[in-house]
């Protein structure tokens, strides 16, 4: 059975940011994951775990200036220094809530630019080192484009080839079912192709991005092929709920911790 972390940047926005650990706890989840933990203190999120039995499956390095509308920095030869330091923020954080898996966002770049592509190379490498030290996995998300226009990581097949040649144990596949759909279809058949380097997979419904229990993907039957894959990490539910998030979770009902 999966195992769902409720994903408190999208859902659960009825609470305030910490308050939201609660009430994903209380509807059943027992594992979070959000974009950015970064307006918060890393022991107020520890505690708000803890008290809930939560774990925490995911969240982003720093993207750099979100509001200035970065999105990443990894492909961007000129950011760096910043990228550097921006991994030992999200290290930081990730050491005192406990997440085993970092996701590390590419940036605003043209993917057949060498430039951008060396940049990236450079950055993920970087990164995986520093992660593996702490004994952290790395993950890199194709996201599709109409939701970020201009991102460098835009193509689900084009990642997979890089995290093989790469070869690093600690680069993992980031595999949103939502995005693959738009990107290319195709879900089922490199959910079996692509599973051994999966480290994390999220689901929401296509085309709207609300609860996966309608639109043009079948969820029960993805559900069951994870099973069938023996697929061991988290099912990140990065889904805007369509109203209120508790009305929104009859999907969720088998598999709500009790
Ligand atoms: O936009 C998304 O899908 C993301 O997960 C960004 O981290």
């Amino acid at each position: 059975m999966p195992v769902f972390a409720a994903n408190l940047t999208m859902m659960f926005n009825e609470w305030s940011f910490l308050d939201r650990f609660d009430a994903a706890a209380d509807a059943g989840f027992s594992a979070v994951e959000y974009l950015f933990p970064y307006g918060e203190k890393s022991e107020a999120i520890a505690d708000r775990l803890t008290r809930n039995g939560l774990t925490q499956a995911l969240f982003n390095l720093p993207p750099g200036d979100w509001q200035a509308g970065e999105r990443g920095m990894a492909a961007l030869a000129l950011r760096f220094d910043d990228l550097a330091a921006s991994i030992a923020k999200g290290l930081d954080y990730a050491q005192a809530v406990g997440a085993k898996r970092l996701h590390l966002m590419a940036g605003l770049a043209d993917p057949n630019d060498p430039v951008a592509q060396k940049a990236y190379h450079r950055s993920v490498v970087y990164a995986a080192e520093k992660l593996s030290e702490c004994g952290i996995a790395l993950l890199l998300e194709p996201i599709n484009p109409r939701n970020m226009p201009g991102y460098f990581l835009n193509n689900v097949d084009r990642a997979a080839d890089f995290i093989q040649g790469l070869g690093l144990s600690n680069v993992k596949l980031q595999f949103d079912i939502y995005h693959c759909q738009i990107i290319h279809g195709d879900v089922a058949t490199r959910l079996r192709q692509l599973i051994p380097m999966t480290g994390h997979v999220q689901i929401a419904s296509v085309p709207s991005r609300h609860e996966p229990d309608g639109e043009e993907l079948n969820y029960p039957y993805l559900f069951n092929l994870l099973d069938e894959l023996d697929y061991q990490g988290f099912v990140g539910c990065e889904y805007i709920p369509s109203g209120h998030t508790l009305d929104g979770l009859g999907w969720f009902k088998p598999f709500a911790r009790r």
